[in-house]
């Protein structure tokens, strides 16, 4: 089954009982059991749900992996990966993640004992150089969020498999329609679905697909025993969202592929970050990981002062956080999803008062690139 395919009958397909063609929401919280312990494969919602069920199926189909989890958001998604590991234990991350995975690692997770280091995982010896004896994953976002950084994820896998460790790739960015990364060597893949699978700004979740049965094991028993699942009514929007991913990722492709070429034209604009440009540091890599290159762009436009002035100006596109929706969103990375990393910390990465991120949605390009011109002038 080719990917387009296996994103409307990928998983598992309406419903047998009653020939649906949609997949039933099952609002169920418990199921009869005819005697102790017999019953139809299902007994209690949090530890499976049919409705649920079906987006893993689905995930775990279009992802090309072993199993899948779903989640009640991304960093729900994030935490049960990352109760995998042990108090001790050693974790490498990519350093320009989203500001909440920054948050979680350096906040909440280094409290029950898990270490973490950021570098730049865009220069594979930086992984081998910071690999600790007590080190066990490797956590990857590639493009990052917000600049857009690519990492080598076949490189990082094997870079991983030669010293044991597991291989984590935060996929939210780019989808499984433009990039599945454990056809190129990865354990695990992570989704905010929250984004692009979901596609609406409409629903909150996360998605885990692993590539093996003992991780499949292992991640049901945390998500059953730290119950964050994602409720039948979620899930069901999950799936119908990713039906049509792909004509949504393509149409965002078009569109952004227009306003890049704007933006990095702009007298105003001082940079523009995207895997697409040839001028993109590891863009070579990202034509030979990705068949798309996505819907987010990040430019710096100087200064704080007109950085305010196009967020004020634009008009189609919404000042709001989160991003992969169908309506085009504009944020302030700084003071907005990574206001929880340090400003020292940000201007190290880049993620100056300047620079704006914006998600490009579905609107008629021309409409998009006028809105930004008037906004820039
Ligand atoms: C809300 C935003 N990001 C969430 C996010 C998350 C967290 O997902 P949530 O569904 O928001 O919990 C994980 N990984 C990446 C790459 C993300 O971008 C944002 O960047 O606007």
């Amino acid at each position: 089954m080719r990917r387009k395919t296996k994103l409307i009958h990928g998983g598992i397909a309406g419903d047998v009982h009653t020939g649906a063609v949609s997949v039933p929401i099952y609002q169920v919280s418990t199921y009869k059991q005819e005697a102790v312990g017999v019953h139809k494969g299902y007994e209690y919602s949090r530890t499976g749900n049919p409705t649920r069920h079906a987006l893993e199926e689905l995930i775990k189909d279009v992802e090309e992996g072993y199993a899948g989890f779903a989640f009640s958001s991304g960093m729900a998604a994030i935490t049960a990966v990352m109760m995998l590991f042990n108090s001790g234990d050693h974790v490498i991350l990519t350093d320009d993640v989203y500001g909440g995975t920054y948050r979680v690692m350096t906040k909440v997770l280094n409290r029950l004992g898990i270490e973490s280091t950021f570098v730049d995982t865009s220069d594979l010896a930086n992984i081998e150089a910071h690999i600790q004896p007590n080190t066990k994953a490797i956590y990857i976002e590639t493009p990052t969020n917000p600049l857009l950084k690519i990492t080598d994820i076949q490189g990082a896998s094997a870079l991983a498999k030669r010293h044991g460790l597991l291989m984590i790739v935060d996929n939210t960015f780019s989808t499984p329609y433009w990039q599945t990364p454990i056809a190129l060597g990865a354990d695990i893949v992570i989704h905010s679905a929250t984004k692009y699978l979901g596609g609406h700004s409409d629903v909150v979740a996360g998605l885990v697909v692993v590539n093996s049965e003992q991780l499949a094991t292992d991640l049901h028993f945390i998500q059953n025993s730290t119950g964050g699942i994602l409720g039948p009514q979620d899930s069901w929007l999950l799936m119908r969202g990713i039906k049509t991913l792909g004509i949504r990722m393509e149409e965002h492709e078009e569109n952004t592929r227009k306003i890049v070429e704007f933006l990095t034209n702009h007298p105003a604009v001082t940079r523009v970050y995207y895997p697409g440009l040839p001028s993109h540091p590891n863009h070579d890599v990202a034509k030979k990981q990705m068949r798309g290159f996505g819907g987010m762009v990040s430019f710096d436009v100087g200064s704080a002062e007109k950085v305010e002035q196009v967020l004020t100006r634009v008009r189609y596109f919404t000042l709001a956080e989160s991003l992969g929706a169908v309506e085009s969103l504009i944020s302030l990375p700084a003071k907005m999803t990574h206001a929880s990393i340090p400003k020292e910390r940000r201007a190290e990465l880049g993620i100056t008062d300047g620079l704006i991120r914006i998600s490009v949605g579905l609107e008629d390009a021309d409409d998009l690139i006028e809105d930004l011109a008037q906004a820039l002038a």
